[in-house]
């Protein structure tokens, strides 16, 4: 059996009330060490309220929240110089330079100045060109790009992306996702939001789905894909079909109106759709076009969200 180890993070009750509205209801959640974590939910849904509380910008009004297994009612401070947070807002001073702010940064985390930390962080995050520049003369990109270099220049152990990506380019999407990979290998933990949902789907080993400030679930990414996920097989006939083809009532399939398109949906313990296809081929059936399909997190996200999910657990 593995040693049990403690948690990056861990959330018992977490509530938050804005005096009569309440922005948490009672979340409990626990982030393992060196894992991404998505927490997905709606506008409103309390993804903000959750790290602010954490990170110390928002007052909880409940519940305790465990950093590396220290109480952060205990111990306000210690705990949160191993935190780093990446907020929505852009939010730094504009009359100093690239390297200042994050000199400034290092120093606001009690760490000695460490030049060769900044260059690896403005090369990872392609700011490098921009270490002398004030920082208001950045582009609106250059600015988030210096708002993680910002968060992570401390060498925070546990990392809060709060839509990083928001209105940024592919680039630096890329460019963000790739260290954030690199991060993460090296054991660092991540708490990401995020509404692209391919971030999510790129980066996450689990995912969390928040709605009105209820925690709804959280599970292994992949388990999620698997167990909500669906394959879909479209197939266009040549010439329209009067009824269904044999091979297709065989796969419980449905056909269109209009006779020219058959659709299959696999689901975990169904036959293959391959199976189905290569009946129809036997049967001669005038296949003009073959399309197949796979849920996708947002698929399944909206699923949720909707309280139906397309398959029961
Ligand atoms: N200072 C505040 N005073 C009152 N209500 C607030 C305050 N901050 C947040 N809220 C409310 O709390 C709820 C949760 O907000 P929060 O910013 O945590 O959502 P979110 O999930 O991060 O949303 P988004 O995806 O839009 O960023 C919202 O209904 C919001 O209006």
């Amino acid at each position: 059996m593995s040693e049990p180890t403690t948690p990056a993070l861990e959330l018992k009750g977490l509530s938050k009330a804005y005096g009569k509205f309440t922005a948490l209801h009672a979340v409990d959640l626990t982030i393992r060490p060196g894992e991404i974590f998505a927490l997905l939910g709606p506008n409103g849904a309390g993804k903000t309220t959750l790290i602010g509380s954490v990170c110390g910008l928002v007052k909880k009004s409940a519940g305790t929240m465990k950093v590396f297994g220290k109480d952060l009612d205990q111990d306000p401070t210690g705990p949160r110089y191993q935190v780093g947070l990446v907020p929505q807002e852009i939010n730094f001073d504009p009359f100093f330079s690239v390297a200042e702010s994050l000199r400034i940064q290092q120093g606001y985390y009690g760490q000695p100045r460490d030049d060769a930390r900044i260059d690896e962080v403005l090369t990872a995050l392609n700011l490098q060109a921009k270490k002398d520049s004030l920082t208001r003369a950045l582009s609106g990109g250059m600015k988030r790009r210096l708002l993680i270099a910002k968060a992570l220049v401390h060498k925070p152990k546990l990392v809060f992306l709060d839509e990083p990506t928001a209105g940024v380019d592919v680039e630096l999407r890329r460019d963000l996702w790739t260290y954030v990979k690199k991060i993460a290998s090296e054991g660092t933990t991540i708490v990401l939001t995020t509404h692209y949902l391919e971030e999510a789907e790129e980066l996450a080993d689990r995912v969390g789905i928040i709605n009105e400030g209820r925690l709804l679930m959280t599970e292994d990414k992949a388990a999620l894909l698997r167990r909500f996920g669906e394959k879909r097989l479209v197939v266009t006939f040549a010439e329209p079909q009067a009824a269904m083809p044999a091979a297709g009532t065989r796969f419980s399939a449905s056909l269109s109106a209009d006779g020219r398109t058959l659709t299959y949906v696999e689901r975990d313990n169904c036959a293959p759709s391959g199976e189905l296809l290569r009946s129809l081929y036997a049967d001669g059936l005038p296949i003009a076009e073959v399309e197949t399909r796979r849920s996708r997190l947002e698929d399944v996200l909206i699923e949720i969200l909707r309280g139906r999910p397309s398959q029961a657990a």
